[in-house]
């Protein structure tokens, strides 16, 4: 996108840049800004580029060269075991990285309005990460975050320590073990600013999961589709059980073919009660 304006000596508008600064951080996709001055039919104007990146481009060359490097290395492995079903490169940077990506902003924006703390310097959970999505990713874009990636499944986690020794990240841990035994564990419980979930269960089930390991005043995101509502609606006498209230359905927009997306924002505001989470395997079968 192109605009041109008149421009001003010595420079141009300060105020008017000013409010395209704030258009431009509104947006919902990372966005460069450039001005310069030129000429058109003989008059002084200043033309101004709005060019909106994926956000994979809008990282530096470290966090992209550990993110390149853990997605070839998700790669390689997937030809010998099952990690992920998208199987190319391209579509793992495509669907995977930019959607963990997309996350961020919805983060950011939420932790920053409603909780305390610097959103800088997080713990941050990854529940049923599987080959560490988004959790990995969030490591390598904010490194100041502490990533905890939490999977149930051996082979998952041989990855997932590989991963992390090949791509340098010292903000990682991998916890081996169920949601739902982790939470009732004291290291675990009630520990993390924040909770993140994709691909994992249905909400109903997943607050259980996810809740108990939020420190009271801290957030779970859950990364969903188009349209969550009715999901949403499902799970909000478990999520109340837990100690949690919805704060928001955040529009999630990425470059990535899933298209919108929705991250579901959930405030926690009071203890989980000691006996969430339920044993493994019995929530769904639970009164919640
Ligand atoms: C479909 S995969 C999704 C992986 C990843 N989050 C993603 O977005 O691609 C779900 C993963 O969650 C793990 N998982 C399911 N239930 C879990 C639980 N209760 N505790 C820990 N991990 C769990 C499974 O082993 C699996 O690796």
């Amino acid at each position: 996108m192109m605009l041109i304006g008149r421009w001003r000596q010595p420079c141009c508008n300060a105020s008017f840049l000013c409010s395209l600064g704030n258009f431009v951080e509104h947006l919902p996709l990372p966005t460069s800004l450039s001005v310069r001055p030129t000429r058109i039919q003989g008059k002084s104007v200043y033309a101004v580029g709005i060019r909106s990146s994926s956000y994979f481009e809008a990282l530096n060359s470290r966090q992209q060269d550990q993110i390149r490097l853990y997605v070839d290395t998700l790669h390689q492995w997937n030809q010998k075991m099952n990690l992920t079903a998208v199987t190319s490169v391209d579509e793992v940077m495509e669907r995977h990285v930019e959607d963990s990506l997309a996350l961020i902003p919805p983060i950011n924006h939420s932790y920053s309005s409603n909780c305390s703390g610097s959103v800088d310097s997080l713990s941050v959970v990854d529940v049923g990460t599987g080959p560490g999505l988004p959790g990995l990713i969030l490591a390598a874009a904010c490194p100041g975050w502490k990533v905890t990636l939490m999977e149930s499944m051996k082979k998952r986690c041989d990855f997932l320590e590989h991963a992390v020794d090949i791509t340098g990240l010292s903000n990682v841990q991998v916890v081996r073990g169920r949601a739902e035994n982790l939470g009732q564990d004291v290291s675990f419980r009630e520990q993390f600013d924040v909770a993140v979930a994709r691909a994992v269960a249905e909400m109903r089930i997943l607050v259980e999961y996810c809740l108990p390991l939020v420190r009271v005043g801290g957030l779970f995101v859950a990364a969903k589709g188009h349209n969550p509502e009715e999901e949403v609606k499902s799970a909000e006498r478990s999520m109340q059980l837990m100690g949690g209230s919805l704060l928001q359905l955040h529009p999630v927009k990425s470059h990535s073919p899933h298209g919108q997306r929705t991250a579901i924002i959930c405030l926690k505001g009071r203890h989980t009660p000691k006996k969430y989470p339920h044993e493994p395997g019995t929530p769904a079968k639970s009164p919640v």
